[in-house]
């Protein structure tokens, strides 16, 4: 009787109305979820920390029936729709292209196995370079959190990596070696670009504001930073807050072979699967 009583309860939860709504609360959630991760770190956590404000006072305004105050919001709310294409229309623009160009029809394309690995032979090969000859030099590689916000900041490169071009870059008394590069989707986005400072006391007093703001980036999003020491060749890594210091070769590949090379029977790049299935793309991301 119990039983029976059980396996109806059992039924009439699980009904198929029941399991849409569940399943349409994880995806919502999920893409909230992704979204949350792609804004972290750029301007557009300020922009929709502003929009939350205004439905903040739009629900308090419907709530105690201030008409017109809730009128002229809902003119704001209804008109940002059109301000946050105009104003995020190069963001916008990249993301179509990209879904475009290595959607579904990206067979035949470099696997993202095999792009990892020529960015780390790419990266290893100038900091070999710039290590042995005490080239200082600071590299931050995008990961999920979108790094617009010092990208700005920075000297428009966009060129394919090359421990060559990384080289070059960071050589001393040229225009472009002060500051960050940054490599996203693959690519050398900018250099001499300006990172955060941390100002945590755990950094050890020798090192100076280059493995400051190599931490400080650390601290804010999950980009990877190598730092070339131009003091003593030294190679550091930070990521997520954490200061890995004079790495020996064999240290540093283990650390971004993990983190820039997924496995090699992953499949093609495929964004929109890598979008679903929270696939990092490492470096090679938008
Ligand atoms: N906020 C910042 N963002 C990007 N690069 C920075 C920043 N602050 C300093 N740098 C870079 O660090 C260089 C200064 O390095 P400094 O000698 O103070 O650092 P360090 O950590 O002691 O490194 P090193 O061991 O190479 O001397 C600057 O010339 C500049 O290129």
């Amino acid at each position: 009787m119990e039983a029976l009583r059980m396996k109806e309860l059992f039924t009439q939860f699980f009904t198929w109305s029941t399991l849409a709504n569940i399943v349409d609360i994880l995806v919502v959630w999920y893409f909230l979820y992704r979204l949350i991760m792609l804004l972290r770190g750029t301007k557009a956590v300020q922009l929709f920390r502003g929009i939350l404000v205004i439905v903040v006072i739009r629900l308090i305004a419907w709530g105690a029936q201030l008409r017109a105050v809730s009128f002229i919001l809902d003119q704001i709310i209804s008109w940002s729709v059109v301000a946050i294409v105009i104003i995020f229309q190069p963001e916008i623009r990249r993301g179509l292209e990209h879904l475009g160009r290595g959607g579904l029809f990206s067979y035949g394309a470099e696997s993202q196995h095999d792009t990892g690995k020529r960015l780390v032979e790419q990266l290893d090969q100038a900091i070999q370079y710039m290590s042995k000859r005490r080239i200082g030099a600071l590299i931050t590689i995008q990961m999920n959190t979108g790094l617009e916000e010092y990208i700005e900041t920075g000297i428009p490169i966009d060129a394919e990596v090359s421990g060559a071009l990384l080289i070059n870059t960071f050589i001393p008394n040229t225009p472009l070696h002060d500051g960050a590069v940054i490599i996203r989707d693959n690519r050398i986005a900018v250099a001499a670009a300006y990172l955060p400072l941390s100002e945590s006391n755990a950094i050890p007093k020798s090192l100076g504001t280059r493995h400051r703001a190599a931490v400080g980036i650390s601290e804010v999003t999950d980009a990877v930073t190598v730092v070339v020491s131009e003091e003593t060749g030294g190679v550091t890594i930070t990521n997520n807050s954490h200061l890995m210091i004079d790495l020996s070769r064999e240290d540093y590949l283990a650390f971004l072979t993990a983190q820039l090379v997924p496995a090699e029977d992953e499949e093609k790049h495929n964004p929109i699967r890598d979008f679903i299935l929270g696939v990092n793309r490492k470096g090679a991301r938008k």
